[in-house]
């Protein structure tokens, strides 16, 4: 098991928790399963993944042989910007819920601060795997005026029911976390963000520990293809793993590149959410902590590499041009 946080509800959450987006329907069950059995607690999945189902299989499975608790686990979730709408809110999360056969999810995000016009369940799902592209084919991607606020008090709505243990937040920049605290009833517990040594985010992050919200990183190992941006300065980047300073690291502590990227976002007290099909780097990117102390200098020599490189950025959907990172 990797090392617990605690909240600022008092909620414990592993540091180390399993990303569920991109595990194909047909083995996320049997994967999900293993993964509890190797010691993982917290997984991270969202209604757009369209593999619920199979998450919450793997883990009744687990339950159900008495490898777990239930109260053991840390799920997640996130509501789709297509349900941003309250009277959508609580029927998107118990969509969520009888997927995967759970009463209560531990941590809840509103996915983006972007509202999408309602799409029935039935025409959004089984999604497979959300593209920009797929949905704009589909007439999906369309912009649904409702304030953020209302969205939240509908999220503080379920919490209130119990249905939530705790509300996160994805993909809010500063100035809306900063309106959200002057407003919000039950505080946020949680941003995730994309965060990698080509996007550092030091401000947003250190204005999250300011205000005891904890900052949870996706896509840790940064673009794994450049060929898939449309950035001008990633022409001059490289992938992370092949990256000079983050091999010479990696080679000095005799561990692996993904390693260092990892710690590094762990030692600074960011929780991660590595997601991997193969079980030695489950285990590898699970013991992190356990396996690896980086110096300051090796930290800081790490952020230096940021460029402000973002590769998800809403702005790009369908030419949206959805302003959230503007
Ligand atoms: N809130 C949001 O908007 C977003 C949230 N997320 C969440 O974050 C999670 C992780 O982000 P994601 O972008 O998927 O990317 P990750 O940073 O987890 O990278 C996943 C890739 O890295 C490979 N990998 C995993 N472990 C290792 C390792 N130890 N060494 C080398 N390669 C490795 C995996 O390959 P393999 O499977 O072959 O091991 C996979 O191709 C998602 O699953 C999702 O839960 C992601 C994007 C946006
Ligand atoms: O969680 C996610 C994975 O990436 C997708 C494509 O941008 C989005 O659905 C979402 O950010």
């Amino acid at each position: 098991m990797s090392k617990l946080i605690t909240l600022n509800n008092g909620l414990k959450m592993p540091i180390v928790g399993l990303g569920c987006w991109k595990i194909p329907n047909d083995t996320c069950a049997a994967q999900v399963y293993e993964a509890i059995k190797l010691g993982y607690r917290a997984f991270d999945g969202a209604q757009d993944y369209g593999n619920e189902k199979e998450v919450g299989e793997g883990i009744n499975q687990a339950i159900s042989e008495g490898i777990v608790k239930r109260e053991e686990l840390f799920v997640i979730s996130k509501l789709w910007n297509s349900y941003h709408d309250p009277k959508h809110v609580k029927m998107a999360l118990q969509r969520t819920l009888s997927d995967m056969k759970l009463d209560y999810l531990d941590l809840y995000y509103i996915h983006f601060p972007i509202a999408f016009k309602f799409v029935p369940f039935e025409e959004k799902y089984p999604a497979g795997f959300y593209t920009g592209k797929e949905d704009a084919e589909k007439g999906i991607i369309s912009e649904e005026v409702v304030p953020l606020i209302d969205t939240y008090r509908a999220m503080e709505q379920l919490a209130t029911d119990g249905l939530i243990k705790s509300i996160g937040i994805s993909n809010f920049n500063g100035a809306l976390i900063q309106d959200l605290l002057r407003s919000c009833k039950i505080k946020p517990t949680c941003l995730q963000i994309e965060h990698h040594p080509y996007l550092t985010q030091p401000h947003l992050i250190e204005y999250c520990k300011l205000n005891d919200i904890q900052v949870v990183a996706y896509s840790s190992f940064g673009p794994q293809s450049f060929l898939e941006l449309n950035v001008q300065k990633a022409l001059d980047a490289k992938v992370l793993f092949e990256h000079e300073v983050i091999k010479s690291i990696a080679t000095n502590h005799s561990v692996e590149p993904s390693q260092v990227l990892l710690r590094w976002a762990t030692q600074r007290g960011i929780a991660i959410i590595p997601k991997s099909s193969k079980k030695e780097r489950l285990l590898e990117n699970l013991l992190i902590d356990e396996k690896l102390t980086l110096s300051e200098q090796e930290l800081s020599t790490i952020s230096d590499l940021n460029i402000g490189l973002r590769f998800n950025d809403p702005w790009d959907w369908n030419n949206m041009k959805f302003p959230i990172f503007a």
